[in-house]
């Protein structure tokens, strides 16, 4: 069986035998993408996020006035992610969302392997609590479930043209697919970049971010 792959303007079709090739680099490059991130957090415990936190907020105002005009209610729906140990930490970001009071702010709630994830809503200092397989912190059931109209994604490894290798559940791609017209914002250390020469192919299934912002630069497909 072969497939057509649309990759912005290249039309390619790749058979079974490539794509099974395309998933093995995907599994290795998130293999030691993993690892990596990991040692560069372990390494750089006191980083600064201040100038990273205004490029992202930079961005997320451009989408603001935007997404405001499209909607009935008076604040646009965040979601950003509970940051692991070995994860970008974005909690000083989420403070100066809120601080801000224009969005109304949610976080992502894993539904199992292969289900996109739902969104509730985050205030600071609300309870958060484990999700039933990964050990990332979600909202609990009793707060209200949103369809966020920007994402702040997490992700393991990026390339230059913002396709992202996550944990390879393909909670991100599904839910991109089921919320349709949603803006993404990706958000890494320049480390996390993959290279060239590493050689990875999107699947057909990934989807580009609209952007990616690391601590040096910013990143447009
Ligand atoms: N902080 C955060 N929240 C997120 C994601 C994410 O990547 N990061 N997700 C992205 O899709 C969704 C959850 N998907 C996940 C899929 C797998 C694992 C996972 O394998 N976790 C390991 C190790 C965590 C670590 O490296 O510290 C574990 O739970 O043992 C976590 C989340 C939604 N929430
Ligand atoms: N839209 C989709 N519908 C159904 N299955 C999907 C979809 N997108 C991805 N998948 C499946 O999910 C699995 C993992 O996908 P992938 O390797 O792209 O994950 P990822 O994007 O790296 O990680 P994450 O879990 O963070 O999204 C693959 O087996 C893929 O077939």
């Amino acid at each position: 069986m072969e497939s057509r792959v649309v990759h912005g303007a290249t039309l390619r079709t790749v058979s079974t035998d490539e794509q099974a090739v395309q998933k093995l680099l995907k599994e290795r490059l998130r293999a030691k993408h993993r690892i990596q991130r990991k040692e560069f957090i372990e390494k750089n415990q006191d980083i600064d996020y201040s100038n990273f936190n205004k490029q992202v907020l930079l961005q997320i105002d451009k989408e603001y006035e935007r997404i405001l005009n499209q909607i009935d209610a008076n604040k646009p729906i965040i979601s950003a992610y509970w940051p692991t140990k070995f994860e970008l930490d974005c909690k000083s970001l989420l403070k100066e969302i809120q601080s801000q009071n224009k969005w109304r702010i949610c976080l992502p709630v894993t539904q199992g392997d292969k289900y996109p994830l739902i969104f509730r809503e985050y205030k600071e200092g609300d309870q958060l609590e484990k999700g039933e397989k990964f050990k990332v912190l979600e909202p609990t059931i009793d707060k209200e479930q949103l369809k966020p109209h920007l994402l702040i994604v997490p992700l393991i490894a990026f390339t230059s043209d913002c396709f992202r290798i996550g944990y390879g559940k393909g909670h991100y791609d599904m839910t991109l697919e089921t919320l349709g017209d949603v803006k993404t914002i990706g958000v890494a250390f320049e480390s996390q970049k993959i290279q060239k020469q590493e050689g990875y192919i999107p699947e057909a299934h990934d989807k580009q971010l609209d952007c990616i912002i690391t601590e040096k630069d910013i990143y447009f497909p």
